[in-house]
Order: C-alpha cells, then structure tokens, then sequence
C-alpha cells in the first residue's frame, strides 16, 4: 500500500505564494503549448496519413522509437541525477537526513523549491545568522532590537496595513530563485514536450498500451514503478486529447480502465476511490491531485489574538530559530513553519496559549462563518478545537460559544485547548448533534465541520486510501445530512446580523459536499446558499455525473490539495431566511432560557442565587488548594518565602 509515498518522503512543501504562482505560470504555459499543439496537429494527421505499413517505415518507426527512448531515458538520469544531488546537500541537514527523494519525481520539485526557499530566508537573515552563531542566551534579549527591526520588516506594526509590504517582501525574496527554477523547469518541459511530440509522430499510439500477453504477464506480479509512472503519463496525454492522439481500434474507456488500474498500482489507491477521485477532475489534473496527495501540507500555525498578535509571536518564534513566513494574504493570523529548531508543539509560546497547530483549511470555514461579538454560536461537532478557540478569539471572549461534540473522549482535547488558549467565552457540551433543536436552538450563528471520509486529508492520513468503502459514501452523507438539517433548525432566523449556517467537510467528495447543501436546500426552502465570503476556493458542482444541483450552489467552494497547497476542503454558507417548519421551537434561546429558568424557579428546582458563588463558603476551599499547590512544589506554605494569601 502506498508505494509511492513509501519511496517519496518529501522535504517541506512549498508555501502558498509559491505555490499558488507556480501554478499560475504552469497554466499559463500549459496554454501555450495547447495553442502550438493545436498548430501541431494538422501536421501531425497528414505525417499519420502518411504513415503506410511499408517494410522501410517500420525500421524507420523502431529507429526512432529506439532514439526517442535512449532520449527519455537520458533525461530521467540526468533528473535522478540532479535528485540525488539534491539528496546529499539534504544529508548535511540533520533534520533531513532520512528524507529520500525519488528520482522520478512529480513536474512540481518541490525539494528544490523548499531548498531554494530556505537559502532565500539564510540570505535574508543575514544579520540575524550572525548573530547567532555569536549570540548566548543574554545577548539574545540584549538585542532584542535588532531582531525586532528584522521580524518588522516581516510583520508590519500595524497589521491590517502591512499586508501588502508584507506580501511584497516576500515576493521580492521569492522571485529571483523562482525564476530560475521556473525556468530550469520550463527547459526540461519543454524538452520532454520536444521528445513526446517526436515520439508522437513516429511512434503508433496503441504502444501506450499494454498489448494482451504483457496484461497478463503484469498481472502476475508487482511491477516496475518507473515504467508505471511513464505509461500514466502517456495514457493521460492521449485522455486529454484523444481524438488526435487515440490509437485506432481503440476505445477511450480502454485507456481509462488501464489509467485506473496503473494509479492503484503506483499510488495504492482501491479501485474503488481511485476511480471515485479520478471522476472530478480532468485526466491531467487528476494526475496532479494524486501526486499533490503523496506531499504532506506544509506545517502551518494561528495566532490566538487573545494572547498576542501574529508580529509578536513571530518574533518570539524566530528566536528560538523558527524559520515561517505568513501563509497568505487571505488570513492575518495563519504562519507558515519551514523549518524549527525547537518543537513546534512545545514552545513556551505553545504552552502559554500564543497559538495552534492547525491546517490553512481549518481556517476557511471560520471565516465564511464570521462570528461577531457578543452572538451566540453552536461548534455542532467541534472536537478537537482548532475552529471553536478561533471563533472564540473572534468574539474576544464576548457573547457564548457553545463548542459540542458527540464523542465524549474528545472533548477532553477540546476542553484542553479550550484552556490553553484562554478562551473564557465557551461551554462545552456532548450531544449527538442530530438532537439540537430539542436541546437549545435559536444560535445566531452555527458552524457545521462535518464529521466525512476524509478524502481531502489524504496527504496526511495515507489509511484512506485503502480504508473508505461504497458504504461509507451512503452511510456518512446520510449523517451529513441530518446533522446540517438539525443546523439549520438551531438558527434563529430572527437573528440581528446572523441567522447563518456554515457547512464543511475535509472531503472532496460531491456525496459528502454539494449532494448535502442541494439536499439542504430542498428539505428546508426557508434557507438560501450565500457567499462565502472566500477570497480563494473554486466553485462547487452545479452537476456531476448527470446529477443536476440547484444553481446557487456553484456558491460553495472547493479547495484542493494541487490547487491552493492545502488540504481538500468544502465550504458552504446558508442564510436561514425564515423560521423551519420542523423548528422545534420557533422562540429565540433567550426566550428559550426565560422559559425554562421560570418553569424551574416553579418547580423549586433553581433559586434566585442559583449559580452565584459563595465567596466566603468558596475562600477555604481555594486556601486548601493553593496550600497543595506550594506543597507539591516543595514549599512550606507557613515559610517566610511562600508567596503571601
Ligand atoms: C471533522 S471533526 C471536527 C473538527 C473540529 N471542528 C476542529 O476544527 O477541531 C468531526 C467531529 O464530529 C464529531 N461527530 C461525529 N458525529 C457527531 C454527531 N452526531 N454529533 C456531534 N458530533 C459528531 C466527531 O467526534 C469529530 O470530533
């Protein structure tokens, strides 16, 4: 299982901006080439024509064909090469050292751009490197200045302000190297491009697949992973433009059958999923999805507001010898790690709440929710935190946030990072979230992230691959379901500025995402899709498969992995516009709450003071506690130097 990511452990990724404009210039250039082709293929279908079966053309075929190969495979040792360079400048890195980089390596080389990533950030920490090799312990917070002015130019003093400084920077330190490199990469594309179009014009098509014995002789054992990955390649070139490029007496079915067939092999997908992921995308960027899927994302931090600004902690972290930059110019809370000398997860600014490990995604759905101050917001299924302590910091510490979560053992996790991040504002609950309504409903704004499949985390959870079945894409989207009806039942549609349901999954699947909202929309007419608000996402699906969506949900946004460099995410935002039929009780939660707290006073249950703390009855029991707490640090609390009551 998982063949290729076993070879391929991969040094960091490359962050968003780089990715993101490597991925506008591979469009660009993919545009180009689309343009010459199409000017390429007149000549090619008269060269085709001319193609007779003669004894004489045939030797020429293997002449060629024997050249273009010797060609191909000069240019996988020159890339292995070049990748196995890269392996033993990666070795002298400590951290590296088990880092293994294959030699067929996917079009983006991410090693190089990561490398080339972290000399830029040597080179600009000039005077930071220095210092350091100079700096004990003292001198460190003596010139505390001198990094400030440093992580300022970063981190601009007034962040709603700097942003765009901040990109530019970043962009300057960025667009030479990348440069380079792009244009390393377009040379060899181009030349790869060169050798296919020349094997395009001697070689016949059905060589792309494996005649009927080389099947048979494939089925019977594991196969060569190289020749695997070179035939994907070929299959899906002759997929995207299969009228010029299919062999005759062929059906494209054949060649997507054996598409499939090889990407379980190199990939260690099931059929089942390989072919179920392979459906949304066209063949080329199913290709870059799959590979995107064999990277981990890169590590990724958010600020709690609540303890400190984003110029801040960076600073803090970049003395310890944290190498991160901003993630984008979407979020100002989210930074990016590239590497660290000290564990992320374990910082004194870790430890003291200054942030949280959490995926770029976790942050979408947060936004498009846009908790304001002083609302009432449900986290229906919130474990382990990472959207709850957000929205918290958002309302800083104001209005409630009620953060639920149906497994019971998770909430310990929540409740930890609930503490560690100071956020004073949340109640925890554990409901299956499908009862709701029953419980408190009337929420001014509710955050649905959907317990799924987990089909666009594929990239961190490899298990998914193998493990997700047909009865996991029926019975999951059935909870899905049922869990946003009760959502949207919770809302007060009456709500001030609210009255909003965000929905999101980490799955890529149509069942677990547009299947839902359109489900959505159609028990329960009295909500509407609106937009999210994202500056980043592509549309959702108004059709898929011959199914057809309602046409707002092209509002929704998906998030892929080759795309944006996070991880597989779907987004979508309801207004509840009037009240539900199915409402358990149409009142607002504070009416709700006036209610119960005056059935309770009736019933004696409750008191005036119910829930008032007794200070007087409270002051010995916290004496006691801070008597053991002095105890079990080894001081006598009655000594002269314990800390006075
Ligand atoms: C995707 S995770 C939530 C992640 C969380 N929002 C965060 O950002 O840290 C889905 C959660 O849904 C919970 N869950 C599953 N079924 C549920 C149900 N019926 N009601 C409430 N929570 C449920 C799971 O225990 C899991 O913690």
């Amino acid at each position: 299982m998982g063949s290729r990511r076993h070879k391929n452990k991969q040094a960091a990724p490359p962050s968003f901006d780089e990715f993101q404009a490597k991925q506008d210039r591979k469009a660009k250039r993919i545009e180009e080439r689309t343009k010459r082709s199409s000017n390429d293929v007149t000549d090619k279908k008269s060269s085709k024509k001319q193609k007779t079966a003669t004894d004489d053309h045939e030797k020429q075929h293997d002449h060629h064909k024997e050249d273009s190969e010797n060609k191909h495979s000069k240019h996988k040792h020159e890339k292995s090469h070049s990748s196995k360079k890269h392996k033993k400048h990666h070795n002298d890195d400590e951290e590296e050292e088990n880092h293994e980089f294959p030699a067929d390596l996917p079009e983006v080389d991410l090693e190089e751009l990561s490398k080339a990533k972290k000399s830029l950030f040597d080179d600009e920490e000039e005077v930071d490197e220095d210092l350091q090799g100079e700096f004990d312990m003292e001198q460190e917070y003596e010139n505390d200045e001198d990094d400030n002015v440093q992580v300022k130019s970063m981190f601009s003093d007034d962040e709603d302000f700097g942003e765009d400084e901040l990109e530019d920077l970043n962009a300057a330190n960025m667009e030479s190297l990348s440069q380079k490199l792009d244009e390393e990469e377009a040379e060899e594309a181009e030349q790869a491009e060169q050798e296919l179009v020349q094997a395009n014009q001697t070689q016949p098509r059905a060589d792309v697949l494996p005649s009927k014995e080389e099947e048979e002789m494939m089925g019977s054992g594991p196969q060569d992973l190289t020749s695997v990955r070179t035939r994907i390649i070929e299959i899906v070139k002759v997929l995207e433009d299969f009228k010029t490029l299919g062999a005759e007496g062929r059906s494209r079915t054949e060649y997507v059958d054996r598409l499939l067939k090889d990407i379980c092999e190199y990939f260690g997908y099931t059929p089942f999923l390989a072919e179920k992921l392979f459906n949304l995308f066209s063949p080329s960027e199913a290709l870059e999805f799959f590979e995107a899927n064999e990277i981990a994302r890169p590590i990724t931090i958010r600020t709690n507001t609540l303890k400190t600004r984003r110029r801040d902690l960076a600073q803090s972290l970049v003395n310890r010898g944290v190498n991160l930059q901003p993630i984008g110019n979407w979020t100002k809370v989210g930074l990016q790690i590239f590497d660290s000398q000290v564990p992320i997860g374990a910082t004194p600014e870790y430890l003291a709440g200054q942030y949280i490990l959490q995926a770029a995604s976790s942050f979408l759905p947060v936004i498009a929710l846009d908790p304001h101050e002083n609302e009432r917001i449900l986290d229906m299924a919130a474990a382990p935190g990472g959207k709850t302590t957000y929205i918290s910091a958002l309302m800083k510490n104001t209005g409630c946030v009620f953060a639920n979560d149906a497994n019971k053992n998770r909430t310990k996790s929540l409740i930890a990072n609930i503490h560690r991040l100071g956020c004073t504002n949340t109640i925890v609950c554990n409901y299956d979230a499908r009862e709701f309504p029953k419980v408190i409903g009337g929420f001014d704004r509710i955050l649905l992230d959907a317990p799924c499949s987990g089909t666009g985390v594929i990239g961190k959870d490899q298990s998914v691959k193998v493990s997700r079945t047909e009865k996991d894409f029926i019975q999951i989207p059935h909870l899905q379901k049922q869990l946003l009806l009760s959502a949207i039942d919770s809302v007060d549609c009456n709500s001030k500025h609210g009255g909003v349901i965000v929905y999101s999954t980490c799955s890529v699947a149509v069942e677990e995402d547009e299947a839902v909202v359109n489900y959505a929309l159609r028990k329960r007419p009295n909500v509407k899709l609106v937009e999210t608000g994202l500056v980043i996402g592509k549309e959702g699906f108004t059709s898929f498969r011959g199914k057809n969506f309602h046409p707002s949900v092209k509002l929704t946004r998906r998030y892929y992995p080759h795309t944006y460099n996070v991880d597989g995410f779907f987004v979508a935002k309801f207004q509840k516009t009037g009240p539900s039929p199915h409402d358990d009780n149409q009142a607002s939660a504070k009416e709700k709450e006036a209610l119960a707290r005056e059935e309770a006073m009736e019933e004696g249950i409750i008191h005036e003071d119910f829930a008032n703390f007794d200070n007087k009855e409270d002051e010995k029991y916290i004496n006691k506690s801070k008597k053991n707490s002095l105890l079990k640090k080894g001081i006598n609390p009655k000594s002269s130097g314990a800390p006075k009551k």
